[in-house]
């Protein structure tokens, strides 16, 4: 079993379904708990954390302590899922969570593989670009947590560790997965702990991938698993077919939208599902600022809806009405009311018999999964790139889709909805 460690819950889902893709046997968990539960026959487990803006020491103390739990679950290999866009600040936490992942694996050389090509990543002689812009030009500039002001993947990661860095270039990668291999091995005799690794299409990926099959820890997006999924489904007969229609059995009942995203892809995508004629209700937390108050409502208007349409709640707003609702309420404080309200809708509805919830926001996501005390789940079918339909292993017989906010299309959100899509992959 390959045990991942992800540095936060989206990139969870999106290096769980890098896997999956290759046929391979998935499961997730949110957070750490007091086990890893690896299931019957898991390929990979991934352990979905939000290590990647904490302090360096809780950062490395958490990815610790869910690498133990793989491990004793039975991991061979451990692989750290950073950000694509290498999201992280001089002090980390990439740097730091990889010397010690490192050292608890007994690795003394891994690589660091940013590139992920499926979201438009690329590496070339150690410069990672954002659909063909230098990272340092693309708008990751102006993050407000981890601005990426450089692009060159070594001069960052040596800021952040005291161990050796090296590049390998994409010509060295295109000798093939024998002679990289035997280039990691030299490197690795002459003192580097850490190669960073050239790709620029799913091939290179591949070759990187055939070359680390056996490492005990690598480091990468979700780019690198395409490639070792694509290296392991080669060598190996995965432990347990894919998740089929018969595990996900019970999962296609009444669906829900719950958006909360601001982001003007979802705002396209609601009103996309208003103008298919999907019932819709806003929460507005500035007539009602009481998070219950506000849940019971929307479960009131959900009771009086007519069967057959999937309805649509949300608080969404557009950027200047939102700057109104947060400068009368306090940003943190609006955000607070109405993550909790999701949350308790979440709740309700499924306590009504909901049993596809469609979730478009990552901070409306984890108040969703926390209300569902949703511990984690298999990995099914993916409805956008990089956005899978999670099946919890919890009580209820539910499907979670988990939208980060600008990701998929306009109709995405209508189509995620459709009767019968947890069960196939949304064309
Ligand atoms: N009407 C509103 N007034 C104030 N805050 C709101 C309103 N609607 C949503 N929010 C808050 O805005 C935040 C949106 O964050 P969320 O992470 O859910 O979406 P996102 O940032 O677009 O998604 P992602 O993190 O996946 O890119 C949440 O905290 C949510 O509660
Ligand atoms: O690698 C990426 O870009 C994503 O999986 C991610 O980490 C989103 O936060």
């Amino acid at each position: 079993m390959i045990g991942v460690i992800a540095d936060d819950f989206t990139g969870g889902t999106d290096v769980a379904v890098a896997f999956r893709r290759a046929g391979l046997r998935v499961l997730i968990q949110f957070g750490t708990q007091d086990a890893v539960q690896a299931g019957d026959g898991a390929d990979v487990v991934v352990v979905a954390l939000k290590t990647r803006t904490l302090p360096v020491d809780q950062a490395v103390a958490q990815s610790l302590q869910a690498a133990r739990g793989l491990l004793a679950a039975g991991a061979r290999q451990l692989f750290f899922k950073f950000c694509s866009t290498f999201d992280s600040t001089p002090a980390g936490n990439i740097g730091p969570v990889c010397d010690a992942l490192a050292d608890l694996a007994g690795s003394d050389f891994a690589v660091v593989v940013p590139s992920s090509p499926a979201h438009g990543r690329t590496q070339y002689n150690g410069h990672l670009f954002v659909n063909n812009q230098l990272l340092s030009d693309s708008p990751m500039r102006h993050h407000p947590l981890t601005p990426m002001t450089d692009s060159r993947v070594p001069v960052l990661l040596r800021t952040q560790t005291a161990r050796t860095v090296s590049l390998v270039t994409l010509q060295e990668v295109h000798t093939g997965p024998d002679s990289l291999e035997e280039n990691f091995t030299g490197l690795c005799a002459a003192g580097t702990a850490y190669a960073v690794v050239d790709a620029v299409d799913a091939g290179d990926l591949a070759i990187i991938g055939r070359a680390i099959l056996d490492h005990p820890f690598v480091s990468g997006a979700a780019g690198l698993a395409a490639g070792l999924a694509t290296a392991v489904a080669e060598r190996e007969t995965p432990a347990s077919s894919p998740a089929t229609p018969a595990d996900e059995a019970g999962n296609d009942g009444p669906a829900i939208a719950l958006a909360g995203s601001c982001s003007a892809r979802t705002l396209q995508q609601i009103s996309a599902m208003q103008a298919g004629g999907h019932p819709s209700y806003q929460l507005d937390a500035v007539a009602v600022p009481d998070s219950r108050l506000l849940a019971e409502a929307a479960l009131a208007w959900y009771e009086r809806q007519p069967a057959g349409l999937t309805p649509l709640i949300y608080s969404s707003l557009p950027p200047e009405k939102l700057r109104e609702s947060q400068s009368l309420l306090g940003v943190a404080e609006s955000a607070q009311i109405l993550e909790t309200a999701m949350g308790l809708i979440a709740r309700g509805l499924v306590r009504r018999g909901v049993r596809r919830v469609v979730v478009a926001g990552g901070e409306t996501s984890g108040s969703v999964v926390t209300a569902l005390e949703v511990s984690g789940g298999l990995i099914g079918p993916e409805a956008a790139p990089g956005v899978p339909w999670i099946f919890p292993s919890g009580k209820d017989p539910i499907a979670l889709l988990l939208k980060s906010g600008n990701f998929g299309d306009i109709d995405f959100l209508t189509r995620a909805v459709s009767p019968g899509t947890a069960l196939a992959p949304i064309a």
